[in-house]
């Protein structure tokens, strides 16, 4: 599933870049004002940080919501004292767009991620070029040549890779690119299983001084408290977001 994720997303970007070259993406990247600080927004503190994801659909769990209006749904995760903003701009599964983050980004200050099956530069350059001061570089999509070569590009952009991992041999892959931001994701993308153990199972493994975020599978503020617990920095939020009230979700989940 995942490499079929990632095919569709490169093979949805070469038709882009068909309609708007790399060189004009590539301008258009290197014109934005600096990409906000992810590293400050998310840094340790005394509550765990949320990232707040916009997920209308995804293919574990089918159709999740409509949100007609992606730029609203983020200014409520703002005001509910969200960290940052997770947009999935795959189109397919998640029924997301850059558009999507494009209009999130004009109306939030909060650091916000292109959370796609990225595997090109182009796709990087597109992300910067709509707004994005996070993209995500799932390690297990990715060989090593072509990580290093993204990560080294994110960081050029000025933006942040949040690297997601899965077992102890990905995380190692994700210290020695020197991430600085790293994830851990409960869910097996290619069963769609849900191991909300595999978090701390893992912690010990993290680099010293990265940003530890657990990814998927809060449904409730103890399943926060599990991952606070076992050394989580933040959480990347989506489902029990969007299909319940994200005010009140953000304030129990923060209260941790
Ligand atoms: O959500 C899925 O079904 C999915 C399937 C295959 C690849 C990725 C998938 N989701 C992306 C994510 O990582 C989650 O949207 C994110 O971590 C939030 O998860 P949740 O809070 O459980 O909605």
């Amino acid at each position: 599933m995942l490499a079929e994720l990632t095919a569709n997303a490169v093979a949805d970007a070469e038709s882009r870049r068909a309609e708007r070259p790399l060189a004009e993406v590539e301008s258009a990247a290197l014109a934005r004002p600096a990409a906000i600080d992810a590293l400050a927004a998310l840094r340790p503190a005394q509550h765990v940080k949320v990232i707040a994801e916009i997920k209308r659909s995804s293919p574990s769990r089918g159709s999740l919501a409509a949100i007609d209006d992606p730029a609203a749904l983020a200014r409520t995760y703002e005001l509910g004292g969200a960290s940052a903003i997770s947009v999935l701009t795959e189109g397919r599964k998640f029924g997301g767009s850059l558009a999507d983050l494009e209009s999130v980004r004009q109306a939030v200050s909060l650091p916000v991620l292109r959370k796609d099956f990225i595997a090109t530069p182009y796709q990087v350059f597109e992300a910067r070029a709509a707004g994005a001061d996070l993209v995500l570089l799932i390690v297990a999509a990715l060989d090593d040549d072509t990580l290093r070569e993204l990560y080294a590009l994110i960081t050029e952009l000025g933006m942040t890779a949040l690297v997601e991992t899965h077992s102890a041999d990905e995380l190692d892959r994700a210290a020695q690119l020197g991430a600085r931001l790293i994830g851990v994701n409960a869910r097996d993308l290619t069963t769609f299983e849900l191991d909300r153990d595999l978090f701390g199972r893992l912690a010990d493994r993290f680099p010293e001084g990265a940003i530890r975020v657990a990814e998927s599978a809060v449904l409730t503020a103890a399943d926060v408290a599990h991952y606070r617990a076992a050394g989580a920095d933040a959480v990347l939020v989506g489902e029990a977001l969007v299909t319940g009230d994200p005010i009140s979700n953000l304030s129990a989940f923060m209260a941790v």
